[in-house]
């Protein structure tokens, strides 16, 4: 066995194991000591006596490789894994400690159907980085054991499976800076040039980035941002605004991204948010180029990208984001810092009747928002806690003129023009 993996096995009964159920993680732990605990931890007690389940958390030493087979896994176990199968996220990790979460899933296999989900489970391992344990019943019913399944056959070393207390922090906050969010171009960059081989186009995206970056520099004219979830009114607003005040209007992602935009939406959120980070830069460029002309109104632009990452990365109620005034909410040291961001928020029913109105869907993730109450709630919450600047909220729900309006007075009382 791989160094790495011997070392992550001799240290499991210092790990937490997380499986999601109904969006919402249940813990347990592994100690070595046969018996002592007879209650199994609730993601077990739905389990029929004679199922087996197993864990596959996917460990491989390279982040930009094991992330892509994490996310491709999920779509191999939905199409070869028989009904019943109960597929799970999971995860395992190291209480407190930044950097030791592994992702995977989590699975039953029922009686009759045990000989194929070994034969799939025997096939991932020998062929992927991937470490797959067993869970049985004991004889008496009381309790439920681990052990590695590639040793199951021959004197497996057993730990018994105990209930976890509830971390402080959700797991996927352990391992979101540098990985869902980026909070400098050079980290964001690493992980695009890890991909060239993969995927090609990321040697053109990079080639976009100017040859040098001054975050310090202070543009000459006012720098306004608009955010919002999608069909708020940023679009609407933000030409209205360029009319009004003679300002040249950008977007992040930039135009100059659009070919390949579509392509890094179906990357796992490693690779994709590292895009959009980079796009920010080279929105920043522009930005610089344009504020010694005339005022600038940027189309989304940080708070979406740091936003829409930590809304996804974490499960569950707001509760469960990092909380007020932590180090992911900090605006990266060399990105450029707008004079104002502008938050437009709306009724739900209402921002659902205008996207009705629209006609089109966009994102998985848009699409997301109006499913998943939670992470609509989530994604809100993230844009307010981001600082450096923090937004300013302003109600879009009164008619186009006077929203555009009400921006117009936060401009001229922030930024005097
Ligand atoms: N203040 C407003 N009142 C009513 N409808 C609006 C208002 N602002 C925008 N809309 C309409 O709502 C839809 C979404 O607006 P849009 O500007 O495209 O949002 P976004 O760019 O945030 O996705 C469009 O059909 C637009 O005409
Ligand atoms: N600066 C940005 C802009 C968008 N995004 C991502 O792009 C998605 C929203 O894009 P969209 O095309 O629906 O945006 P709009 O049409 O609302 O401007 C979100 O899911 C974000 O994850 C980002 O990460 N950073």
């Amino acid at each position: 066995m791989a160094r790495h993996l011997k070392l992550l096995v001799q240290r499991w009964s210092s790990r937490v194991f997380s499986v999601e159920v109904d969006a919402a993680p249940r813990y347990f732990g592994v100690r070595e000591q046969l018996r002592g605990e007879p209650v199994p931890p609730d993601v077990f007690s739905e389990v029929q006596k004679q199922d087996r389940c197993y864990s596959l958390l996917v460990c491989s030493g390279d982040r930009v490789t094991g992330d892509r087979f994490h996310w491709e896994l999920r779509d191999r176990l939905q199409t070869q894994l028989p009904p019943g199968s109960g597929l799970r996220s999971m995860s395992s990790f190291i209480p407190d400690q930044k950097g030791s979460l592994l992702k995977g899933y989590f699975l039953q296999s029922q009686a009759g159907n045990s000989s194929l989900i070994e034969d799939i489970l025997t096939d991932l391992e020998q062929r992927n980085p991937v470490l797959v344990c067993s869970y049985s019943q004991s004889e008496d019913g009381q309790q439920w054991t681990q052990c590695l399944w590639y040793q199951s056959e021959e004197n497996p070393v057993r730990f018994c499976v105990v209930p976890s207390e509830t971390p402080k922090h959700h797991p996927s906050v352990l391992n979101m800076i540098n990985s869902d969010v980026f909070y400098s171009l050079e980290e964001a960059c690493d992980v695009l040039k890890q991909c060239g081989d993969i995927i090609p186009e990321t040697r053109s995206v990079l080639g976009m980035l100017p040859s040098s970056l001054d975050a310090r520099r202070k543009p000459d004219f006012p720098v306004i941002v608009i955010e919002g979830l999608d069909a708020t009114g940023k679009t609407t607003l933000t030409e209205s605004l360029r009319d009004s005040l003679g300002a040249t209007l950008l977007r992040s992602p930039p135009q100059c991204l659009s070919a390949w935009r579509g392509r890094f939406d179906r990357e796992p959120p490693l690779i994709r948010r590292a895009f959009y980070a980079v796009g920010n830069y080279i929105t920043a460029e522009q930005i610089n180029q344009e504020a010694s002309k005339s005022p600038v109104i940027v189309d989304r632009f940080w708070h979406s990208t740091a936003a829409y990452a930590i809304a996804t990365a974490v499960t569950g109620p707001v509760s469960n984001l990092p909380h007020e005034g932590a180090e992911v909410y900090r605006w990266p040291g060399d990105l450029l810092q707008p004079s104002l961001v502008i938050l437009l928020t709306l009724d739900p029913e209402e921002r659902k009747r205008r996207l009705r109105s629209r006609g089109l869907m966009k994102t998985d993730e848009e699409e997301e928002l109006d499913h998943n109450k939670l992470f609509r709630l989530r994604v809100e919450e993230a844009y307010r806690r981001i600082g450096g600047p923090a937004c300013t909220a302003l109600d879009a729900s009164p008619s186009a003129d006077l929203v555009l309006q009400q921006a117009l007075l936060l401009i001229r009382a922030k930024c005097h023009l």
